[in-house]
């Protein structure tokens, strides 16, 4: 091998010119220099927007073995060309050749062992370490630059072993020795730190003073140091191209784990589960077998992240998706939908009870206990299935079915299951039939306001009415809105509708207040869709200059539901509307989840209890504690409370005793027209007025 090399040189010796024209080094120091030029300007032209301070590192450690190469070869002519003495030459320029040779390996080894690591900041430091040991190299050198008679090997004898420690080439490897095992603590350098130390006894060993190591110095030494020099720049072109070529892969890797998984849970995400639903389409098709899609959403995970906060909703998802893993096969596919949602496709499946099976199993998994990080809780989860081809032909159709049904399971109590039916499919037609109809209802503005009276219970005296909304359909008559709310709601139609209704409820309420009108609180009904509206505000804001209403005469409603959707910005905006001057109750209070942090968070004035626990007031002992229980913690917070769905005289006398402030309900009236309301709310502001005078 070191005979192969010689030959070449001597033979790119004599190709251009042999002794007598230039120099052997010239060539070797040439052809290094056009080697690291080479790997300099790919470097350059490799240089990459998204992590330029790495590719800089790769260019300095290039140039810095370019430069040395240059003035190797200025040396060498100056040598070739007899400009310096001989003799002098021979003092200075042996160290600082070795000095510059190893420095500069090393800094591209560094620079390279940092760049694999992707650790800049490390590879930095490597190449000051390598300066550093650079110039204790020279300072040792030139200390003993007296005795140091490298230039004539017959006056290797007689020096001590002190000589070769401070040659250097030996100082140099042992500096870097010691360098790695001080950085070893940080990193993992003992393999540096041995060939380093390897590097430093053979120098030693090459140096040891003896005619016939000397002859061997000339014959092997040299040409092994040289062929292994060029070799190893061959190496870190080959290490270099590797890396890119490997960089290329893991970024396209990258680029499909972000595209096709979910970075939480490293589950697919919708579009690889979107994908895989079309090939288990195809491939039923073709063998004409079933599968089943289940739809699966955690049943309080919003009052989760909002009790424990995000960071614990993460770890609650995560657990999840292992635990959901864990009910599965091989050839079953999860998914994560967003949020709390996960999705399975379970193909070729025997029957439906196969499908129930899994369905169990997960529902009883889901209501283990989950043990995160600072907690432990309790959950559930839904299930909606939808079984190919029965419930669907195409892959949006299933995953809907499969949702719908997700929701009925939801709508019966949770944590359980619910197939997709026909009943079902015929309900979400209609659900269709009724959009398009508002659609042309909107237009056509084919609605009414009904006004419901708002009782002071101590009093009798109508103190306030809330607005409720009546479909006026062409055909069918009167529509209530239970039957059309939340369909524009999902929709968006409520957007319109709302606006409709708050303009008419203004304009109504400037008819009354110009007839004399007064102490007296219009109720309407608020969306939570309408707070997720951009221009919610500016358009509430022209209803009432247009009106020239004051807003304290307006109350807002909204259900505990409402809050659950955004409750930061829900927030804001509910702290903007009550700086406005509106009051705000919350609506159907007792059916939520979180009703009692609600109160606390939101500025809400006034709270309503849920018809429902009115119904069983005196009756029904859990209904009576939860209404005074209700009645107790709003006086605590000065709330004012409104009792729903009062139909009875005991009801509104049992209210009485228990301190309720006001009643609404069938007992006082239904809600009616404007003008039948009027005739009753100037009645009852005649009779108040007639008894305090
Ligand atoms: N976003 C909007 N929602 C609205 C609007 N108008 C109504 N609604 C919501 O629709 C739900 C059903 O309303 P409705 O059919 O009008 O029923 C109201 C009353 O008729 C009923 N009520 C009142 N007193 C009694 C009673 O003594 N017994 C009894 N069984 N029912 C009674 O309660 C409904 C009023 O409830 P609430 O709004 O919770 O105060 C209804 O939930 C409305 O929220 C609208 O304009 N926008």
């Amino acid at each position: 091998m070191p005979e192969f090399f010689n030959v070449i040189l001597d033979f790119m010796t004599q190709f251009s010119g042999g002794r007598g024209g230039i120099d052997h080094n010239v060539v070797q120091f040439g052809l290094a220099a056009i080697l690291w030029g080479t790997l300099l300007t790919y470097a350059r032209a490799r240089r990459k927007e998204d992590n330029p301070e790495r590719e800089r590192l790769l260019i300095f450690a290039f140039s810095f073995g370019l430069v040395r190469e240059l003035f190797m070869l200025g040396m060498a002519f100056i040598l070739a060309l007899g400009l310096v003495e001989h003799q002098l030459l021979h003092v200075v320029f042996p160290p600082l050749e070795h000095s510059l040779q190893y420095a500069a390996i090393f800094a591209v080894a560094g620079a390279f062992l940092q760049f694999l690591r992707r650790d800049i900041k490390l590879a930095r430091r490597y190449l000051l370490g390598s300066f550093l040991s650079l110039a204790v190299c020279y300072a040792a050198t030139f200390w003993w630059w007296g005795s140091y008679i490298y230039a004539n090997p017959s006056s290797r004898f007689g020096q001590t072993w002190c000589d070769w420690l401070f040659h250097g080439t030996a100082t140099f490897w042992l500096l870097i020795a010691l360098f790695f095992a001080w950085r070893g603590r940080q990193c993992s350098s003992r393999p540096l730190v041995l060939s380093a130390l390897g590097c430093f006894f053979f120098a030693v060993f090459l140096k040891i003073p003896d005619m016939a190591f000397a002859e061997l110095y000339e014959h092997i030494y040299t040409p092994i140091s040289h062929g292994a020099y060029l070799l190893g720049i061959f190496l870190l072109v080959a290490v270099y191209l590797r890396e890119q070529a490997r960089e290329g892969k893991r970024a396209k890797q990258q680029i499909m784990q972000l595209a096709y998984y979910d970075t939480l849970s490293g589950l697919p995400n919708r579009s690889l589960f979107y994908d895989r639903l079309q090939q288990a389409l195809a491939l039923a098709d073709r063998s004409h077998n079933r599968f089943a899609l289940l739809f699966l959403d955690l049943d309080n995970f919003k009052a989760i992240n909002d009790t424990y906060g995000h960071a614990c909703g993460d770890q609650l998802l995560k657990a999840v998706a292992n635990r959901l893993r864990g009910c599965l096969r091989m050839g079953d596919t999860l998914a994560r939908l967003g949020g709390d949602e996960f999705i399975i496709l379970l193909p070729d499946i025997l029957g439906t009870n196969a499908v129930v099976t899994v369905a169990d199993k997960i529902l009883q998994q889901m209501q283990k206990e989950f043990q995160l990080d600072l907690t432990q809780l309790f959950t559930s989860a839904s299930i909606g299935i939808a079984f190919y081809p029965e419930n669907g032909k195409d892959a949006e159709e299933l995953m809907k079915h499969a949702d719908v049904a997700m929701y009925a399971a939801k709508e019966q109590g949770r944590s359980r299951y619910h197939l997709f039916s026909n009943e079902m499919h015929r309900r979400i037609v209609e659900r269709h039939r009724i959009a398009d109809e508002l659609r042309v209802a909107l237009q056509n503005e084919d609605f009414v306001l009904h006004y419901q009276p708002q009782v002071d219970i101590v009093s009798e005296k109508i103190v306030g009415a809330e607005a409720l909304v009546r479909w006026k359909h062409p055909q069918k008559g009167l529509i209530m809105p239970g039957n059309f709310i939340e369909i524009a709601e999902e929709t968006g139609q409520i957007q319109q509708l709302g606006e409709w209704i708050f303009k008419t409820a203004c304009k109504q309420l400037k008819i009354w207040l110009n007839q004399g009108l007064d102490d007296f609180k219009l109720a309407i009904n608020l969306s939570a869709h309408r707070l997720e509206h951009s221009d919610f505000l500016s358009k509430v804001e022209k209803i009432l200059l247009l009106n020239n209403i004051n807003p304290q005469q307006i109350e807002l409603e909204l259900t505990e539901s409402g809050m659950l959707r955004d409750t930061e910005k829900a927030l804001e905006l509910l702290n903007h509307l009550k700086l406005r001057g509106f009051a705000l109750a919350m609506d159907d209070f007792g059916t939520g989840y979180s009703s009692l942090s609600y109160l606390k968070r939101y500025p809400f004035d006034q709270v309503k209890i849920d018809k429902s626990f009115i119904k069983g007031i005196n009756q029904n002992n859990d209904d009576t504690v939860l209404v005074k229980t209700i009645l107790s913690m709003a006086q605590h917070l000065k709330l004012t409370v409104v009792a729903e769905g009062v139909e009875t005289y005991e009801q509104l006398a049992y209210l009485r005793e228990l301190g309720c402030d006001r009643a609404q309900g069938f007992y006082f009236s239904r809600p009616v027209p404007p003008d039948e309301f009027a005739e009753s709310l100037f009645a009852s502001q005649f009779n108040s007025e007639l008894s305090s005078a």
